[in-house]
Parts: structure tokens; sequence; C-alpha cells
């Protein structure tokens, strides 16, 4: 038995998102998402499922919570849904909005709790999307306006911040690959959302600092670990962008005040550039405090000039994968936190790492074993890169409980905590009672 023992002050939680959990789509005056319009089309989500229902968590957060203090989360990881606040974008405010984040922000506090906030978690106003989404500069005004009246709604109860989860999903596998909302499958236009969500984190950012709100923010891009399939150049350089295609590219300009020039060159051969204007770099290099970063998977490359614009496909190496399809490789999670390290050793959050493993209820119980071993593996690689001097300071399970997986609908399943969504009913799995151990102990046990 090997003990891993954890920094006293080491935070343990769990994350969620708006869209995946509330439901209440059109209650107490929310707006439509992108989100909601892209669920509603035809053949977008699997059994087209959306997120009218979900977990139905707008109700239940109370019972959700009380879960939550069963579990002994320090911190909990939560966005707040845009079209709640400003059902248009960036018009009036809609005042049952801002009531019902401040009593969930209370109940979490009221349980000793810290709410984690991620601003935006996906969920554009389509109003926004029908004036031209992330490429115009009114959706990156109505994200200052936005988050302008959420760090003074808040300021004082809500101290720990994020502007945007996982850029490249927002820019790249909603606007190059097709795959999330609004659908687009264009190279130029990805790297146009992709500046555009970068100058309004820049923004806000400024805007969080004027305000002189008490707190920290930062932002929580999601990482691939990725090594070349052979000795090849073409291989090694196929997994650098690969990497750099999901974290420097996003990373890069917030921290150096510009984009990776090899991957600029390579888009370029592509046909796509960013128009960066003159001030835009140095609005988007404001300075941050913490960095979240999503890790579920690493990847096995291979350089293949026809494999879609990045030019690289990933190699089956016969790996255990969990039931979305994701390979399980733990070591990368310690490669990317060394990786991250070129940016100076900023504190650093977890902010989503967890496995689908698609198992049901029975007899009262979710034996869901093979998720108590992946988080065992990769908390252990956290452990391991502490001790390296890497400065994690916190890990946020996915996810608190089942929900809405995106274009995977319902099917994909992420929580520690089972939800039948026909009953809304909640079933702590094993790994939940796994995880509440470790929290207690604030430390992991590893058989040899
Ligand atoms: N590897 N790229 N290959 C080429 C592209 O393949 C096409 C598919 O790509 C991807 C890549 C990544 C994801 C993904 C999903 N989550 C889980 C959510 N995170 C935020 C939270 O809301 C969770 O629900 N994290 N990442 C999905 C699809």
């Amino acid at each position: 038995m090997t003990i891993f023992q954890f920094p006293k002050d080491f935070k343990w939680g769990t994350a969620t998102a708006a869209y995946q959990i509330e439901g209440a789509a059109a209650e107490d005056g929310r707006g439509p998402s992108i989100w909601d319009t892209f669920a509603k089309t035809p053949g977008k989500v699997f059994n087209g499922d959306n997120g009218d229902i979900a977990c139905d968590s707008y109700h239940r957060y109370e019972e959700d919570i009380e879960l939550m203090k069963q579990l002994g989360i320090q911190s909990y990881r939560f966005s707040v849904s845009w079209s709640r606040i400003l059902p248009d974008g960036d018009g009036e405010i809609n005042q049952a909005g801002l009531d019902y984040y401040h009593r969930f922000v209370d109940k979490l506090l009221e349980n000793g709790i810290e709410p984690f906030c991620t601003l935006y978690h996906w969920d554009l106003p389509q109003t926004l999307q029908d004036a031209g989404g992330w490429e115009s500069s009114r959706t990156v005004d109505a994200f200052v306006k936005f988050s302008e009246i959420i760090y003074r709604e808040f300021n004082g109860k809500i101290k720990s911040w994020l502007t945007f989860n996982e850029p490249w999903c927002i820019a790249f596998l909603s606007n190059l690959l097709g795959a999330h909302a609004p659908g687009n499958r264009d190279l130029q236009t990805a790297l146009n959302v992709g500046h555009g969500l970068l100058l309004a984190h820049g923004k806000s950012v400024k805007k969080f600092r004027e305000l002189g709100i008490d707190g920290k923010i930062g932002i929580a891009p999601n990482m691939e670990w990725a090594v070349p399939y052979s000795k090849s150049d073409a291989d090694k350089a196929a997994s650098e962008r690969h990497i750099a295609w999901f974290a420097d590219w996003f990373l890069d300009p917030v921290f150096k005040g510009e984009y990776p020039p090899f991957m600029v060159d390579w888009f370029e051969q592509a046909g796509a550039k960013v128009d960066v204007k003159p001030g835009d770099m140095e609005m988007i290099s404001q300075p941050i405090d913490h960095l979240g970063i999503n890790y579920y998977t690493m990847s096995v490359d291979r350089y293949n000039p026809d494999a879609g614009v990045l030019g690289f496909e990933q190699v089956d190496m016969g790996l255990v994968q969990t039931d979305i399809g994701w390979p399980v490789e733990s070591r990368g999670l310690y490669e990317a936190l060394h990786h991250l390290q070129k940016y100076g050793n900023i504190d650093i959050y977890i902010t989503e790492n967890g496995a689908c493993i698609n198992d049901e209820v029975e007899n009262g119980q979710v034996k869901d074993f093979r998720r108590i071993s992946y988080l065992q593996q990769h908390i252990a690689q956290i452990h391991r890169a502490i001790t390296d001097g890497i400065q994690v300071k916190g890990y946020m399970a996915w996810s608190m409980m089942d929900n809405f997986e995106w274009a995977e609908g319902y099917r994909m399943r992420f929580g520690l905590v089972h939800v039948d969504y026909r009953s809304l009913v909640r079933t702590p799995k094993e790994s939940f009672y796994w995880y509440q151990n470790v929290i207690r102990n604030n430390w992991l046990e590893t058989r040899p």
C-alpha cells in the first residue's frame, strides 16, 4: 500500500456546467442559447436529446448540494447560463436569473463549499450568434457586459473565476469540425472565433481588475497530450501540432501575447490567418491568477496529410478505453502539466478530469470500479507533478453527476452520482464513496 499525501490546502471538488444539468430551459425568463437551437436541429445530438430538463438542477440544487456536502468537497465548479441573465445576450437583465444564482451560491456557502465560477461554458445566447457570434465585436462587448454584471453581483461571494471553458472546443470543435454548436465547418471561422473569445477574455479580465473584484481569475483550456507513433520528424511534428492546437494556440496569446509561430504558419498554408488588430494581443495577454486545465486522454499521432487540417491521425495502440472511446493514459496529465511550465509556475486547478463509464444502477448500487481506477491513476499523476514542484492547487472531478454530454446526449455518463433521467433520482456510485474517502483523508491510497 502506498499513501500519496496531498498539501493541506489542496482543494478537492467536482464540476458541472449550466446547460448540462440545469434544465428549466425556458423558465423564469431564460432565453435560448446556441445549444437549445443545436440540440433541436435533427441529427446533431444523439437520440435528439436536449437540455430542456437535463438533471433538473435548477429546481433540485438543494438536493445536489446536500450530496456535495456528503461527498465532502471544498470547491464546486459551475457555470452561469448567460441567457438566464441576459435573455437577448446584451439587452435587459433578467432579475429572476440573478436571483436563482444567488440562491444557489448562498446554499453552497452555507454548506462550506467554495463556489468556483465559469462564466462561459458554451451556451452563447442565440441572438448573439444570429448577429455574428464570436466573430462579431458585439458578442465580445456583450460578454464584457455579462461578466461585469456577474462580477458586481457576486463580488465577495465568489472568489474563484474562469472566463472560458475549453477554448479549443468553442473555436475548433464547434466551428471547424462542426461537432458542437453552432456546427460550422470552416477553418477561417474557427480562427476568427478563437480570436474573438480571446479578446473577450482579455477585456473581461481587465474589467475584473478595474472593478477591484476580491478574487482570482483565469481561463480553462482542455489539453490532450500526444506522442509520435514513430521516431520520424513528421510524426514528431504531428504530435506537437496536436498539443499546440488544444493548448498553446490559446495560452501563447494569453501568456506571451502572440500566437505560436509554427501554428500560424501551418494555418496560413491551409489558407487561414488571424486578423490581429493593433492592441489585440496586449489586451488578450492581461495577467491572470490561475489556470484551469481539463484533461481526459492522450493520443499517439501519425502524420497523415489527408487527415484533416492538422495533418495527423490518432493510432489505436490497444489501450484500455472509456465507454466514449477515449484511451486511458494518465501519464499524459503529468506530461501536460510539465508542458505548461513554459508559461511559468502559475497556480493550476485540474478543473475537469473523469471517465465516461456507463454503468447503471443494480440493486441500488453502481459498481463503477473502472471509474475508480481511472481517477486513482490520474490523481496519482497529479501528486507526482506536485512532488516535482508544479503548483497544482486543486482537482475537480468531471462530473458531480451524470448529465447532458453535448452531441452524445445522455447516453454518456461521467458522473460520480448516477441520474435516472426519467425519475431524476440521484444515486451515488461506488466512485462517489471512494472519492469521499480520498477527500476525507486528503491522501490517495494505491496498491503496489
Ligand atoms: N482529439 N481530437 N481529435 C479530432 C476531433 O475529434 C472529434 C471529437 O473531438 C472531441 C474532443 C474533445 C471532446 C471533449 C468532451 N469533453 C467533456 C466536456 N468538457 C467540458 C464539459 O462540458 C464536458 O462535458 N472534453 N473534451 C469532445 C470531442
